[in-house]
């Protein structure tokens, strides 16, 4: 038994093809008014008795009108979840689109498909840094 408010944030680093990515897609955040502004990778959190996946592929389909197919997870340091704002921890998966085009429906004002090499020169919210590193190693070693 127990009130917990959910601690688990599911996100997606949408990507042009799992097996040759070459961008990204990334979201820029239009609420709330403290996070505005600053990108990140589209998601949200995972309700409780919800698995993860399950959650991630509701929150694109909200957040952008989309449906993914999923491939790897990208590890933290520690080969666990990454530690995000607000005490949270968040999974990141690599996903390719398998239907719709994504549009900033909820929660954001802009997207942008982004080279690896661009990934840093966006405003990310801070916790998100070492995952665009993460990423852009995981994308370069695919690419
Ligand atoms: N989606 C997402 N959230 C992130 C990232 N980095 C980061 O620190 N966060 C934080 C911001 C928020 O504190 C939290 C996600 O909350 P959210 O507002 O997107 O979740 P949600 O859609 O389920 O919204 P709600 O139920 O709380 O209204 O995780 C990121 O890259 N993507």
């Amino acid at each position: 038994m127990s009130d917990r408010p959910p601690r688990l944030v599911a996100a997606a680093a949408v990507v042009d093809s799992l097996t040759r990515p070459t961008v990204v897609l990334c979201a820029r955040r239009s609420a709330p008014e403290r996070l505005a502004g600053r990108w990140e990778l589209p998601g949200g959190k995972v309700e409780r008795d919800e698995a993860p996946e399950a959650a991630l592929h509701r929150e694109l389909a909200e957040e952008l009108g989309v449906r993914v197919r999923l491939g790897a997870v990208i590890p933290a340091g520690d080969g666990g979840d990454w530690p995000i704002l607000d005490g949270l921890t968040m999974r990141v998966w690599l996903a390719e689109l398998t239907s719709g085009t994504p549009r900033p429906l909820q929660d954001h004002d802009r997207l942008s498909w982004t080279a690896p090499a661009q990934l840093p020169d966006l405003d990310w919210l801070e916790p998100d840094r070492p995952i665009v590193a993460a990423l852009q190693s995981a994308i370069g070693a695919r690419v």
